[in-house]
């Protein structure tokens, strides 16, 4: 049985077709990232899953149930835009929440305590990384099995997305299923079992890290800087950017010397050439042929 299954579901606004038919299925205690550009769909999903949002048509499943009030108390939502109350305190929020929730109350203590959440401090007083710990704190206070996160390191600076990552491992360890939504690559890559890629509303890959990454189908990136003419010789794969080009490569020690031959006879000014193992945003150019951000 999967923790969630999401079957050929598709979602209009009006005449625009925000999903297109997607199936995912995801297994109970995996982390699961959604990785795909604005627009992709992801937040369209998690909403679907998470809040209810209406659907067009395609099934979608909670522990092998039919999504319903019931099968929502086995979820938890970290939405992107966060739902805490600036002027009450971190304490307050939660004792909000666990009413709404009927949680009990000495869940409140042990999520402060697991959080080294400020009790008495107001909501708008709070950092960042805080303001998305007490996000986290109001979600569990249900003691979901299934926890889901939109985006949930935007804005944060990198200390407090280390944090992050070290809480939702700690939260697999303790056998919850986690489905995050995520435009950083890095993300997926560092915290996922396995990874959806989207796109324009349809999943065009899943698979753990490792397999996706097969699917680019070249062992290496090379990453050039300096002021770069020419790059348009190098092929369809390559991705420009100003003062830097992109080039995938099956073997960077043969092809290096010829790329770098193209690249000055063109009269580039090479300042910086850097060797890389494939990332799942070369996984995306190869299917999609444009880059993630
Ligand atoms: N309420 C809405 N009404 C009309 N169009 C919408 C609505 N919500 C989302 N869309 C559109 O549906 C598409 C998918 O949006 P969605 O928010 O699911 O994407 P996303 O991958 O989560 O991107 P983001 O990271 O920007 O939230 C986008 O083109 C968006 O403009």
């Amino acid at each position: 049985m999967y923790a969630i299954e999401v079957v050929n579901l598709v979602k209009r606004y009006r005449d625009f077709e925000a999903l297109k038919g997607v199936t995912l299925r995801i297994k109970e205690n995996e982390i699961f990232a959604l990785l795909g550009p604005n627009g992709a769909g992801k937040t369209t999903v998690l909403r679907i899953i998470a809040e209810g949002l209406s659907y067009d048509s395609g099934e979608v499943k909670v522990f092998g149930r039919k999504l319903s009030r019931e099968a929502l108390r086995f979820i938890g939502y970290v939405p992107q835009e966060d739902i805490l109350y600036n002027l009450l305190t971190v304490e307050e929020n939660l004792q909000f929440y666990a009413d709404l929730f009927d949680a009990p109350a000495e869940r409140i203590d042990d999520l402060i305590e697991r959080f080294s959440l400020p009790r008495k401090k107001k909501v708008r007083e709070l950092s960042g990384g805080f303001r998305k710990r007490l996000s986290i704190a109001v979600t569990l206070l249900h003691n979901p099995r299934i926890i889901i996160l939109d985006e949930p390191s935007t804005g944060l600076d990198v200390p407090s997305r280390r944090e992050l990552w070290r809480i939702i491992r700690e939260l697999k360890e303790e056998g919850k299923t986690i489905i995050l939504a995520t435009h950083y690559m890095e993300e997926a890559e560092v915290l996922s079992d396995r990874v959806a890629i989207m796109n324009e509303g349809r999943v065009i890959a899943v698979g753990t890290v490792d397999e996706l990454k097969k699917l680019a189908g070249q062992s290496s990136v090379l990453h050039i800087e300096g002021t770069i003419v020419g790059a348009e010789d190098l092929g369809s794969n390559v991705l420009v950017k100003e003062n830097y080009v992109r080039v995938p490569v099956e073997d960077p020690r043969k092809e290096l010397p010829k790329i770098i031959d193209v690249l000055l006879k063109s009269g580039s000014e090479i300042r910086l050439v850097r060797v890389e193992e494939p990332t799942l945003e070369d996984v995306f150019l190869k299917l999609t042929g444009r880059g993630l951000e």
